[in-house]
């Protein structure tokens, strides 16, 4: 494993029911970038993310965090390994019942021995950092799709993961807002220094945040590439890598 790699996958296999949706998968992530996870519907990111999180196991291969193989650990060691994580899903997947403040707060009650008062200028701290600051006491209903998933990106980073992990960000958000949270995500790469893995196929998006990208392929089930997304553009050699960045370009 090179030294600025965070994240290895190795001869990694992810599917359902001993079915491969994806096998072969081999890459590594750099520390502190933006990985994006692209390919077209169906072709397995969602699936390759619920392994990375933990959710389902492999079918054969490795998930290596800073050299540790994720799934050969203990259910203990996974389990502290995923605490140092943050996950946004689709939607934010924030609860209902509970106010972005009380959202936000669940986790830090949860896993940190904090007390009321800390949480509570934590919690303000992280709603700030992704422009809701003065909004905790608003109820999810109450507030817009680009504002739940950034209550969920807050939520996300409430226990100041190494790791980020983004299910479709911009999936339901309306260009502009797409692009507000596109903007977000490059900024707490640079204040977090954290690492990010986003599953994309929105090409605005692939283009403003991503440092380096893999395109998983759904008919070979399998990864064609990684790199720059700017560059595969042009350069990929094939020409699926190529058609899928160009997609309603002239
Ligand atoms: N729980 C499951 N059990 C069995 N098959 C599943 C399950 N979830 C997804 N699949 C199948 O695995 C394949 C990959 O699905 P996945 O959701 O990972 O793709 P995706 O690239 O994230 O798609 P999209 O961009 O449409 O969200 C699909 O054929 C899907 O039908």
């Amino acid at each position: 494993m090179s030294e600025a790699a965070q994240i290895r996958l190795e001869r990694l296999s992810v599917g359902y029911g001993g079915r491969a949706v994806q096998r072969d998968l081999d890459l590594e992530i750099r520390r502190g970038d933006i990985f994006v996870i692209m390919g077209g519907s169906g072709c397995g990111k969602s699936t390759l993310m619920r392994a990375m999180t933990g959710l389902l196991a492999p079918l054969a291969g490795r998930i290596l965090f800073d050299g540790e193989s994720f799934w050969e650990a203990s259910p203990a060691a996974r389990a502290r390994r995923i605490r140092r994580h943050g996950v946004m899903y689709q939607g934010g997947a924030l609860w209902s019942s509970m106010t972005l403040e009380e959202n936000v707060a669940l986790p830090l009650q949860q896993y940190t021995d904090l007390g009321p008062r800390q949480v509570r200028e934590l919690v303000d701290y992280k709603l700030a950092l992704v422009g809701l600051g003065g909004c905790g006491a608003l109820y999810p209903a109450e507030i817009s799709g680009g504002m739940r998933k950034r209550a969920g990106v807050a939520r996300a980073m409430a226990l100041d993961p190494e790791v980020l992990f983004f299910d479709e960000p911009s999936a339901g958000l309306d260009p502009l807002s797409a692009r507000l949270l596109d903007e977000l995500i490059v900024e707490l790469k640079h204040s977090l220094g954290a690492t990010m893995v986003v599953i994309t196929h929105d090409l605005a998006s692939i283009f403003a945040i991503a440092d380096e990208a893999v395109f998983l392929d759904a008919e070979r089930g399998t990864m064609l590439t990684t790199g720059d997304p700017r560059w595969l553009r042009e350069h990929a050699d094939d020409a699926r890598v190529r058609a899928f960045l160009r997609r309603g370009a002239a």
